[in-house]
């Protein structure tokens, strides 16, 4: 296979980091996203709740969200159908220009294609802009896939009010600009190798850099570090429940107060899938320490910044050296 994958913020596995352990698994928040639809007492709740987990783990999951089971299968499948393909078919999708809003990826090491991971990413917002250029076959993924990334945009709306709700900085908080805002799928295949009997990293430690990600994973893999005792946890999937974590974004514009979370992917079944759906402001709209949390006890501390910096930063730098965006974008007062 000729095709050599970049990821979009993230890593390809470093070599000290092949191997891993299996890790403690975390109880994470169960957030039921039905609360927020009633009385104020009760959204109150749910919104202090969420602020709680945003501070204390950067991560929760929830349910109740109204993505119905079978538009999630429906995704998995369309997920399926497109790794199925030929190495030729998935080619046509393959680029390393991270600026492009299709883009299919392998994961290379050593120039040795080991392949634990590939991935295509698609722009999904606004979906009549973008749908046109994902995989025209399976015929039937961009309807599949559309219908979940619409029902995933309308949750990611609804966690975000919350979200600024729970910052103080009111609901409706640059809900406009949201709406218009990026929404970046990564759909993941991994495969591990039928030689390695260990586990093997998957996707390697970085954080996301919109303001939060939605995660769908078909089987346990997905780990993430937890701030309190700065260890790696392991993150079960569940079957009706979606995970939620914060990104560097959202790091940037709470001015710290939600840090974004460092995750990583372990493989310990032979197979495995992924929908990571990343959300955030448009392409050139900028990322700033929200002005009602900035004051003399808390400076600011981080520099502004857009998606397009983002892209220009990782066209630029290499992520299997360790390099990361959010700390570019640290002053001195963070
Ligand atoms: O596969 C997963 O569970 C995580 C994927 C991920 O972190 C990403 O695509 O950014
Ligand atoms: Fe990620």
């Amino acid at each position: 296979m000729s095709v050599k994958g970049r990821t979009i913020g993230l890593t390809c596995i470093p070599k000290s980091d092949a191997r891993v352990e299996k890790h403690e698994r975390i109880s994470l928040p169960m957030i039921d996203l039905g609360g927020l639809n009633q009385k104020m007492s009760t959204r109150s709740l749910v919104v202090e709740d969420i602020g709680n987990a945003c501070s204390r783990l950067g991560c929760f999951k929830v349910i109740n969200h109204g993505i119905s089971k079978s538009v999630i299968n429906g995704a998995l499948e369309a997920a399926a159908g497109f790794f199925a393909l030929s190495e030729e078919e998935k080619k046509e999708y393959a680029s390393e220009d991270v600026h492009q809003p299709v883009r299919y990826g392998v994961c290379t090491k050593d120039d040795r294609i080991i392949k634990p991971r590939d991935f295509l990413k698609q722009y999904a917002n606004p979906l009549d802009e973008w749908i046109k250029f994902w995989p025209h076959s399976p015929p039937d993924y961009r309807e599949k896939m559309g219908k979940f990334a619409t029902e995933v945009k309308r949750v990611a709306l609804q966690l975000m009010d919350a979200i600024f709700e729970s910052l103080g900085l009111g609901k409706a908080y640059t809900r406009e600009k949201l709406e218009e805002g990026m929404q970046v799928m990564t759909v993941n295949n991994y495969e591990k190798s039928s030689q390695l009997k260990d586990l093997m990293l998957g996707l390697a430690a970085h954080s996301d850099y919109g303001y939060i990600t939605i995660l769908l994973q078909s089987c346990d893999g997905l780990e993430i570090v937890d701030k309190n005792t700065n260890t790696w946890k392991a993150v079960p999937a569940e079957s009706e429940a979606l995970h939620v974590h914060i990104g560097d974004y959202l790091e940037v514009l709470s001015n710290g107060q939600y840090k974004s979370v460092v995750h990583r992917v372990i493989l310990n079944c032979k197979k495995r899938m992924s929908i990571a759906s990343i959300h955030g402001l448009s392409i050139d709209d900028m990322v700033i320490p929200a002005s009602q949390l900035v004051d003399e006890q808390h400076p600011k501390g981080y520099k502004d910044s857009s998606f397009r910096d983002f892209l220009s930063f990782i066209s630029m730098n290499d992520f299997t050296k360790g390099c990361n965006f959010i700390d570019s974008l640290r002053t001195d007062n963070s």
